[in-house]
């Protein structure tokens, strides 16, 4: 099971302003549950920037994406396949995750 997760640098703003709602990932980073709450870092840093809250997770086929997906990554359906494409070579089989954010302070008051 996940304990946390990590996000390549470049999409901290569109998580943290609610345009980025989902990530697709293969079945290795797949291992989390609905209402899982997970730290989020960076990739790069390791630099913690939000606590997100899991919605669901769906499998889905790297040949069965839609515009829809990509809406939900801020993305043009191109630009997600190329951006999926890098990250996972040749991979079909992938996961999608839908989260909220739900923690942006390391120490919250109030
Ligand atoms: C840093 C790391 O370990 N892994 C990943 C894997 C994926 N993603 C993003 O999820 C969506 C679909 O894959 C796209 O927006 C990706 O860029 C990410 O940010 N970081």
């Amino acid at each position: 099971m996940l304990t946390k997760i990590t996000f390549f640098e470049r999409f901290e703003q569109d998580i943290l302003s609610g345009a980025k709602t989902i990530t697709l990932r293969d079945e290795a980073e797949s291992h989390v549950f609905a209402g899982q709450i997970l730290p989020v870092s960076t990739f790069e840093a390791d630099r913690w920037f939000c606590d997100i809250k899991v919605i669901e997770v769906v499998p889905v086929l790297f040949s069965a994406l839609t515009e829809q997906h990509a809406a939900q990554e801020n993305m043009t359906l191109p630009e997600l396949r190329r951006v999926i494409h890098e990250i996972y070579p040749g991979l079909e089989q992938l996961f999608q995750i839908r989260f909220c954010v739900v923690n942006t302070r390391a120490h919250p008051v109030d």
